[in-house]
Order: C-alpha cells, then structure tokens, then sequence
C-alpha cells in the first residue's frame, strides 16, 4: 500500500486501514514517510504498532504488517489541505515503489490511498493521471483502464481523465470495443464470468432519432454490435439516465459509461463509502478509494474508511485468484531498480 498525499485524507486512512481488524491477518507492505503515518495514525486517533524497514533494506520483510520508511515528505513540512509539488513527489515515489514490489512478483496486489492528480501533476507536468505513470514504471503501453465497483454494480468509461468538451471526438467504435472487451475479461476474472454489461448513451434520450446527436447510432451501437458478435453480452446504447436503475433492479453487472462523470455520480449516490476504483490491465489488480483526497477534511479525523476498507479486500480477494509467485523476498537490486529506480522517475 502506497501511502497517498500527504496534504489529504490519505495518510489518515492508511493509518485507521492497518488498524481494522479485518486487517489483522493480512501482510501489508506500506510504502511511504514513517513521520507521515504517525501524522495519520494521531489524526485518526489509532495507535500502530508496526515494524520499520528502511527503502534500500534488501533481504525478507517480515510476515503481517511492514512499513518500507522512504523518508521522503516529513510531517512536519506539510501542509494539509493543499496541493503540493512536494506531496506530488511522494505520492509518485511511494506508488512507484509499490508498483515494482507487484511487478517483481513481491506484493499480489497494489492499493494506495488518495492521490491529488494537481500534487502529481506540480511533480510530474508530464502525467494528468496514474495511467501514464504506472506505463513508465512498469515499462509498458497497456494504458490500463480504470473501473468503479461495487458489490452490485461495476462501471467501466470509455473516456477518464479529459475535458468534458473533448469526450465525443474520443469516442471511437474501437475504442468501446476495447472497454467492452476489457470489462468482460476483467470481471470474468474477478469471478463474475460473462458479465451483462449495459452501455450507456451519450446524449438525451440515446439522440431520440438522431434529434439530439448522432454519436449514439453512429459509434456507439456499432461498437455494442461488434461486442456481441464477439460474445460479450452487450446491450445498447441506453439512455443514460436510467441505465443505472436497469443495473440495479438486476438486469446488468456492470455499466460501460462514455466519460467519468456520467457513471461516478450514480456510483457515488449508490455507494460513496464502499466505492472502489480497480485499475485493470496489468496483470496485478491495482485499488484504492473511489474518492478523493478530501482536503476540506484533512487532519481533522472526520474521514469514512468505508471505501478504503473496501479496497483493500477487493485487492486482497482479486490476488487470490491469481497469487504472486515469489513472496515477501526484495530483489538483489532493489535499492537501485526499487525504489531508488523510483525516486530517478519522479525527479527525471
Ligand atoms: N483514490 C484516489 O486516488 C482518488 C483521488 N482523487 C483526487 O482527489 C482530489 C480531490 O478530488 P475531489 O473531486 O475534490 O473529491 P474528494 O472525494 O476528495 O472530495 C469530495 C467531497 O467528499 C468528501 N469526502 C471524500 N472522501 C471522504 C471520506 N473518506 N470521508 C468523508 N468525506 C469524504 C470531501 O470532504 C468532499 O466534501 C483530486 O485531485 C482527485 O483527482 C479523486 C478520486 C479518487
Ligand atoms: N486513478 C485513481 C483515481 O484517481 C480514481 O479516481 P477518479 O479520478 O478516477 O475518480
């Protein structure tokens, strides 16, 4: 688990997370500053009891709970409450970490708290999101998509992280194709086999006669079309209004929406404090909360772990479906492929 922004809830709920007992019989691997997770740990009003390993420690960690200590943001330097290049670097340095500790077969799963895309983005101009950070450190072009879940309901976008104005020039029958390629096979593999997915449309009424927009007849029917004729059990497009309603009286498993807003909002008001985001499509399940850094809240021990909970087992039930293969050993060349690696990816 990488500890996410210093300037937010993040570190806060790390803290209350390993001291769940629904944890209790979990190893976590938690990457981040130690002076940060005591700040969270007071916030949270919990006490942690956890060993300390430092960042270029090669060797076994220890089994149950280990924090890897980056040094790297000390409480005292933070501001809560407030985007930081500072808090960006962390944040990057400590997702990088974790990422290698999955990609070297070390962690079956990557969790981290929440992340503020404008810290990241004051460290690294190059990234909007995590999407393109996790390709550079894992050294892959898989452009991962992103997922909302919750136990009666997933959502899947075709678009994310853009300008609302840019959503319809996106849209592309290849590339609803692929979300609904990519939605079946991850959920298949979460053990919810040929999921009924009901893709959203994207204008009023599903573009009532092509009255209100052509998108809908043009790319997006084509795109359902071409699923089905693969095998996905696709249906669409469907107003996106009652979509969701459709989903939860129990005729979808999951909803594939054109762009972010559009399935978060219904996701949200369904579940805000056991929502999760799954990032799928690099082997190992990557989670966190499907909420944000809460800076109005930040040190004030206001805020839900509902959703962090949450995440976590998912994280944990999706890894047992698929466990690493060489457990809790760092590699000879962690220091410098490690973290190390890491810190050079966020200051180049
Ligand atoms: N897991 C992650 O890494 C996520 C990160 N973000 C990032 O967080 C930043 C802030 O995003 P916003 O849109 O402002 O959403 P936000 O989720 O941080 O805050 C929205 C509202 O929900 C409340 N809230 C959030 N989490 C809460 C909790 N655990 N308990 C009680 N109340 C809670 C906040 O106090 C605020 O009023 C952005 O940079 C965004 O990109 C957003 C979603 C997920
Ligand atoms: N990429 C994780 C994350 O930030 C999830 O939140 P959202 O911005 O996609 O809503």
């Amino acid at each position: 688990m990488a500890i996410g922004d210093a300037g937010g809830v993040g570190p806060e709920l790390a803290a209350k997370l390993l001291a769940d007992p629904a944890m209790a019989d979990k190893d976590v691997v938690v990457v981040g500053d130690a002076s940060v997770l005591k700040m969270g740990a007071d916030h949270a009003g919990v006490t942690l009891d956890l060993p300390v390993v430092s960042a270029d420690q090669a060797g076994s960690l220890p089994p149950g709970h280990v924090l890897v200590d980056l040094g790297n943001i000390p409480a005292g330097t933070v501001t809560l409450g407030r985007s930081s290049p500072e808090a960006g670097a962390a944040s990057l340095q400590n997702f990088a970490a974790v990422l290698r500790l999955a990609r070297a077969g070390i962690a079956d799963a990557v969790m981290f708290t929440p992340f503020n895309k404008h810290s990241m983005r004051l460290a690294r101009p190059a990234y909007v999101d995590e999407i393109g950070f996790i390709d550079r450190v894992l050294d892959t072009d898989r452009s991962g998509r992103e997922f909302n879940v919750l136990e009666e309901v997933w959502n899947a976008r075709v678009t994310s992280h853009i300008p609302l104005s840019e959503v319809a020039s996106r849209m592309s029958v290849e590339r609803i194709l692929a979300s609904l390629r990519l939605t079946h096979e991850t959920m298949t593999g979460a053990g919810k086999p040929n999921p009924r997915i009901g893709v959203a449309a994207l204008n009023p009424h599903a573009g009532d006669g092509r009255n209100f927009g052509t998108e809908d007849d043009d790319i997006i029917a084509p795109a359902v079309a071409a699923g089905v004729a693969e095998g996905i059990d696709a249906k669409g497009p469907i107003p996106s209004d009652t979509v969701f309603v459709r989903a939860i009286r129990g005729e979808f498993d999951a909803v594939l929406t054109m762009y972010h807003d559009q399935g978060q909002i219904a996701m949200k008001l369904m579940g805000f404090d056991r929502g999760v985001t799954l990032i799928a499509g690099y082997g190992f399940p990557i989670v966190t909360p499907a909420h944000g850094t809460a800076f109005d809240i930040a040190g004030k021990g206001k805020a839900d772990g509902g959703a962090t909970l949450q995440a976590a087992l998912l994280g944990a039930r999706l890894a047992a479906l698929n466990p690493a293969r060489d457990r809790r050993t760092l590699p000879a060349d962690w220091a410098t492929s490690g973290v190390g690696g890491a810190a050079a990816l966020v200051a180049e």
